[in-house]
């Protein structure tokens, strides 16, 4: 067997890997022009579990490795055998918005990828970390991770928040500015149980204005961290489990947390959501991943994103859905995977299946290239033409001192989330909540409209079949 002539070889592969491997960090890093700062829409992060005590009691290896002087670079090497049983090695490379190693823990990993989100969703934006990889890669302890440090982070960043956005001095201002509920819920195949309420079956639904809703889902009110935490905790071990060969309590199911966060300040405004998903081996949600960071790059022709095809990506639509989405939204996927030997055919899998979904720009592509200003676009705005749009679409109600005061362009207009967009509204004397929202919803109109059109546009130009992503199975 395979497996036993590569343990057998161990002494060899552990050798020859140190030596390709200290080659791999040696090499200079040029041009490399990673951001970690800004928050972007979709971030596709790696992260490589440690060899476990049992995998170690085998005499097994590890064959992935973080670059030690590029944190966006992973190396992954073959363990094989030439014709005639020579063993030999076989490099490969990996690129990734970051890349964890199995000394980061998850307090690492919670404050590099996802702290930002709570942020953005206090202020009315949605959320979403997803966890891919094989079984025993490490998706629900990354997950489980994450959920404890979100869940005090999200309680002490409340005060800032408060603060932040001035929600004291508003009128509607009481002692419970936000509401935090949670839920939490497995989807099996096409159906969905209530992890907090005995696993009733709930239905996910989408109206006839293409609005989601779940049926039958029950919401827990959280008025601190513990509590939050102990909904969470309960959630995951009501969770589908069955002992595989490599782990003992594998998930069967795609696990979601949502939290939500309802500003009772402004209560016109959307509620912010936070959705962690701890996902089952399947490749229809990354397929629409992949869509989505295609139909963000400037492409020429259109791009199908098939979400309605999985009830989970049916339930993160406005994730995948550039189109009808209207809201700022963010995307954490976290890649998982083992460094073991023998789990090398997984970990090259999920490599060669998550590395591309970073977005790589198309050849020729600038996004700092000035776009032809549109006015019917607000991506293509200035600040300049953002205050003349404000003043003309709001007849000189909402002052532009107040919604744009860092001089904010188009596109940094587009992504000021809900709720901290009506705030900033408010405070131009006289405008109501109705009226913010309203004109909220007027800027979005304009984007939507915008996108649709590109979309025709796109579907227009006849797309040449062999770079279309248009099957949905
Ligand atoms: N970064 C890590 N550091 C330490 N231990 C880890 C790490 N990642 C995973 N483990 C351990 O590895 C084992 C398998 O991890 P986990 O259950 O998270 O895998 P999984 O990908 O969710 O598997 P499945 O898909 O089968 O549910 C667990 O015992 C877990 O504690």
């Amino acid at each position: 067997m395979l497996e036993e002539k590569i343990l057998v070889n161990s002494d060899f592969f552990i050798k020859t890997i140190q030596e390709y491997n200290d080659r791999a960090n040696k090499v200079k890093i040029i041009n490399s022009v990673h951001n970690d700062e800004t928050l972007k829409d979709i971030s596709i992060y790696l992260r490589i579990r440690p060899l476990m005590p049992n995998e170690n009691e085998i005499n097994s290896f590890e064959t992935c490795f973080p670059n030690k002087n590029n944190p966006y670079k992973a190396h992954i090497y073959e363990p094989t055998f030439r014709f005639d049983d020579k063993p030999i090695i076989k490099s490969q490379s990996f690129d990734f918005d970051y890349v964890f190693g199995p000394n980061d823990d998850n307090k690492v990993v919670y404050e590099h990828s996802i702290h930002n989100i709570v942020e953005i969703s206090l202020a009315g934006a949605l959320g979403v970390v997803l966890c891919y990889g094989q079984t025993g890669s490490g998706k629900t302890f990354t997950i489980n991770g994450i959920e404890e440090y979100l869940a005090l982070d999200l309680f002490n960043k409340m005060d800032k928040v408060i603060n932040d956005m001035n929600l004291k001095s508003l009128e509607t201002f009481n002692e419970r500015p936000f509401e935090i509920k949670i839920s939490f819920f497995e989807i099996l195949g096409n159906q969905c149980y209530d992890l907090l309420n005995n696993k009733e079956e709930i239905f996910i639904m989408e109206d006839k204005f293409r609005n989601i809703a779940i049926k039958g889902l029950q919401e827990y009110d959280c008025i601190t961290a513990d509590e939050l935490l102990k909904y969470i905790n309960i959630g995951f071990s009501h969770r589908r489990t069955k002992p595989t060969q490599k782990n003992d309590t594998s998930s069967r199911s795609h696990a979601i947390c949502q939290i939500r966060i309802h500003n009772t300040v402004i209560n016109q405004a959307n509620d912010g959501i936070i959705y962690l998903v701890d996902l089952a081996g399947s490749e229809r949600h990354a397929e629409c991943i992949q869509a989505r960071t295609l139909a963000t790059m400037g492409l020429k022709q259109h791009i199908h994103i098939p979400f309605r095809n999985s009830v989970l990506t049916k339930l993160l639509k406005e994730t995948f859905d550039i189109e009808s989405c209207t809201r700022p939204c963010t995307t954490i996927f976290i890649a998982n995977v083992s460094p073991n030997c023998l789990d090398y055919s997984h970990t090259l899998n999920t490599l060669r299946y998550s590395s591309p979904l970073k977005v790589t720009q198309k050849k020729g592509y600038d996004p700092l290239k000035k776009k032809e200003y549109n006015p019917k676009d607000p991506s293509t705005w200035e600040y300049k033409h953002v205050v003349e749009w404000i003043e003309k679409a709001s007849n000189g109600a909402i002052k532009p001192e107040f919604l744009v005061p860092n001089k904010e362009n188009g596109i940094q207009l587009c992504n000021i989330p809900e709720m901290e967009f009506i705030r900033r509204c408010l405070l131009s004397k006289g405008v109501t909540e109705k009226r913010a929202k309203l004109f909220y919803l007027k800027l979005w109109g304009l984007i939507v409209d915008c996108r649709t059109k590109q979309r025709k546009a796109k579907l227009s130009s006849k797309p040449k079949p062999k770079n279309t992503l248009s099957q949905d199975e």
